[in-house]
């Protein structure tokens, strides 16, 4: 099966590394010399420079360009390709149905871990295409099919966002440790084998089980939760993902 993913960008080549060891993978952009840097990156794929009226008839599009782009590109679309699969945050089926022909349609929320086959991607939309669309997604990752578009918008938060939302936290904890007065070099190093360690703990456990495990009758790990909780740490956390809940809402209103 050949995939065309429209956009050359950072998630369409973190997608195309995945989907390439399965399928074929056609990258059509805008500017053939960044294609050309994608294809010396991706020796595999095709590459194609996006045509004023470029066919996707019966191709199986992954559509990945910015959400603002949107109706430019569409406008450069002709005949009716099989599915369209959109990874645009925010943007609606409906939105995706009025602007682009397609027999079947999928929104897809990927994250940047795709790059390194470990997405957490959430699916939604037609689902006459529910399975082949998992099929495909599986090959960057973990794949989740969900009933709803606010779902989606949801997960756009917690897991497209979500990357983001803990480099943060693994940035301030190595800051942490390097203020103590450790070297930059190990407290990475150390922040790197957490993360690690810990997504394996969380296959299997509660983090409040792997929290209260951790923690010692008055000893350090009490100590540094009392400080977060000061902070108020998680209280911002869920207000993190409610703004970006809000943001995907925001834009699919544009
Ligand atoms: N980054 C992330 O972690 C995630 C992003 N997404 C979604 O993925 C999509 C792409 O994001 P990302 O890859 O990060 O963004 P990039 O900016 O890296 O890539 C966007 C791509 O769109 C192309 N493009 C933009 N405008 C036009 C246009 N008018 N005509 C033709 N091509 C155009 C760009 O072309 P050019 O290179 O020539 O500028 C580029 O190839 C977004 O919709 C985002 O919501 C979803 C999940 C996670
Ligand atoms: O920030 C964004 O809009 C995109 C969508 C999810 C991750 N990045």
């Amino acid at each position: 099966m050949k995939l065309t993913l429209i956009g050359n960008g950072f998630m369409a080549q973190a997608l195309a590394k995945g989907l390439i060891k399965k399928f074929e993978v056609e990258i059509i952009g805008r500017d053939i010399n960044k294609l050309k840097k994608v294809k010396e990156l991706i020796p595999a794929i095709e590459i194609k420079e996006l045509e004023d009226a470029e066919d996707i008839n019966g191709k199986n599009v992954i559509f990945c360009v910015k959400p603002y782009a949107l109706q430019s590109v569409a406008a450069r679309l002709e005949g009716e390709a099989n599915i369209l699969f959109s990874i645009l945050a925010g943007t609606s089926l409906e939105s995706l149905r009025k602007q682009i022909k397609s027999k079947y349609y999928v929104r897809v929320m990927p994250n940047v871990a795709a790059s390194v086959s470990k997405s957490a991607t959430t699916l939604t939309g037609d689902k006459e295409v529910k399975k082949l669309a998992h099929e495909i997604f599986e090959y960057i990752g973990k794949a989740v099919w969900v009933d709803t578009e606010k779902e989606l918008d949801i997960a756009t938060a917690v897991a497209g966002s979500g990357p983001a939302f803990l480099c943060l936290i693994a940035e301030a904890l190595s800051d942490g440790a390097v203020k103590a007065g450790l070297n930059r070099k190990i407290s990475n190093e150390l922040v790197q084998g957490l993360f690690e360690g810990y997504a394996k703990l969380l296959e299997n456990n509660h983090p409040a089980i792997i929290k209260d495990s951790v923690m010692s009758p008055g000893g350090t790990t009490a100590a540094g939760v009392a400080k977060i909780e000061e902070g108020a740490v998680r209280s911002h956390m869920i207000k993190a993902i409610e703004a970006a809940h809000n943001k995907a809402v925001e834009i699919g209103k544009k």
